[in-house]
């Protein structure tokens, strides 16, 4: 119980943490920068797995909706849920669950592809479902336009899932007793 509340604790830490590389708001993208705090969320999935990686996830959604500048470029607060990155936002935990149980049915044949495939579908088939859906909202974007938009984020992404996939076989070799 202590363990799985400090690795909660941890990954929450991690994400906050990987919202201080700065954020890159490139102008085509319908206001929803570039951020590390993605990688966060598919290492939460990979090492946590599904349930308590999602609570990482939402204990630092939670902390961010309290008002703590927390998100890449300082943001935080409540306005997050009315701003364009809120499908995004709220997408995190899914992407997370869908990530932990895609990589548990994969990690012990192909641990490496395992992450990349658990991450790429978690953290861009599950997450921008629900951004595209979330900025057309916000927008008024159409949600081809805003798919279009979304599509900007996808070589970052799938750079980062290579990233994740890599961290979680190397932690998973060397400490098993940590990782779900
Ligand atoms: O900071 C926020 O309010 C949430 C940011 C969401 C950014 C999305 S997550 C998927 C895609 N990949 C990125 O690097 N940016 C977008």
């Amino acid at each position: 119980m202590e363990k799985t509340v400090a690795r909660v604790a941890l990954f929450a830490a991690l994400i906050a943490a990987l919202g201080l590389v700065p954020q890159l708001v490139l102008p085509f993208a319908g206001g929803v920068p570039i951020t590390a705090q993605t990688l966060g969320v598919m290492l939460a999935g990979l090492m946590l797995g599904p349930w308590r990686g999602a609570l990482a996830v939402l204990v630092f959604m939670a902390v961010v909706a309290m008002g703590a500048p927390l998100l890449a470029g300082g943001r935080g607060g409540l306005g997050v849920f009315a701003g364009p990155t809120v499908g995004f936002f709220v997408g995190w935990p899914f992407a997370a669950i869908a990530i932990g149980l895609i990589y548990r049915a994969m990690r012990a044949r192909a641990p490496i592809v395992g992450g990349i495939v658990a991450s790429v579908l978690g953290g861009i088939g599950v997450l921008y479902f629900f951004g595209i859906v979330g900025l057309s909202l916000v927008t008024g974007m159409d949600l081809i336009a805003a798919t279009v938009a979304a599509l900007t984020f996808v070589p970052g992404d799938i750079l980062k899932a290579v990233i994740a996939a890599f961290i979680a076989r190397e932690v998973r070799r060397a400490r098993p007793d940590l990782v779900d």
